[in-house]
């Protein structure tokens, strides 16, 4: 059964490259069905050099953060989509989104949550809060959605050690290829109902 992914994009995409290319040659049982932007950002050519149905949706061409959201709920089951996939996806959704798809939003976040997470946690401001607290390890986390930000249970995490000579780019890079493996794997276990959530735990069938 493949299963059809509606994807938030805010960058440069190489997240959802991964999900394309692996579900492309048949590592995964996905179909990339849309993909939805709040900006003109790269992921979105990725989207359309491989004939994807690619949306911006701006926020501030809304008269409310619902009549924002409503829009691209209605972009996502217009293409049948089955799970929403937040891949550097850059704004919070309030109760309005994540009710329309409720426990079918994952999100990646590229440390190891709880740590280095929440509002103001995105993008290269993670690897520097990294980097400025001196830890010794750090990751990515993929986790289902809710409304609050990053406290959705947890599917997968995968550790990386943080070297004395690491940078926030170098970690970046690191943390990078972790996501471009455990992302891909959290949608395979979704498609294969592998998934069973209780309560904040979140149990893989093997
Ligand atoms: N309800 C939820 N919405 C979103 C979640 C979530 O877990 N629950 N995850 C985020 C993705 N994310 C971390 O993984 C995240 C994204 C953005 C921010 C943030 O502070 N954004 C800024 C605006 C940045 C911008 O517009 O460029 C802000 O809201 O002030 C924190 C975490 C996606 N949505
Ligand atoms: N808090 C959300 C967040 O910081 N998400 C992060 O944005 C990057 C997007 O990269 P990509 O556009 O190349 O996939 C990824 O590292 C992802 O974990």
């Amino acid at each position: 059964m493949i299963l059809k992914v509606g994807v938030l994009a805010s960058g440069n995409g190489t997240n959802l490259q991964a999900i394309i290319d692996k579900s492309r040659n048949g590592q995964i049982p996905v179909r990339v069905a849309v993909v939805i932007s709040d900006r003109n950002a790269f992921a979105l050519r990725r989207a359309r050099a491989h004939n994807i149905p690619a949306y911006i949706v701006k926020p501030g061409e809304y008269d409310s953060q619902r009549e924002y959201e409503q829009q691209m709920v209605d972009i996502l089951k217009k293409h049948g989509s089955e799970l929403v996939v937040l891949s550097g996806f850059m704004k919070i959704l309030s109760p309005h989104f994540i009710d329309s798809f409720k426990g079918r939003i994952i999100n990646i976040h590229p440390s190891l949550i709880p740590a280095f997470c929440g509002k103001g946690f995105y993008g290269m401001k993670v690897h520097e809060a990294v980097i400025d607290y001196g830890v010794k390890i750090t990751g990515a986390t993929v986790h289902f959605v809710d409304e609050n930000v990053d406290s959705g249970p947890i599917i997968i995490q995968k550790a990386v050690a943080v070297e004395d000579s690491d940078t926030p780019e170098t970690i970046a890079q690191k943390v990078h290829e972790i996501e471009h493996e455990i992302l891909p794997e959290a949608l395979k276990l979704f498609a294969q109902g592998k998934l069973k959530v209780i309560g904040r735990r979140v149990f893989i069938e093997r």
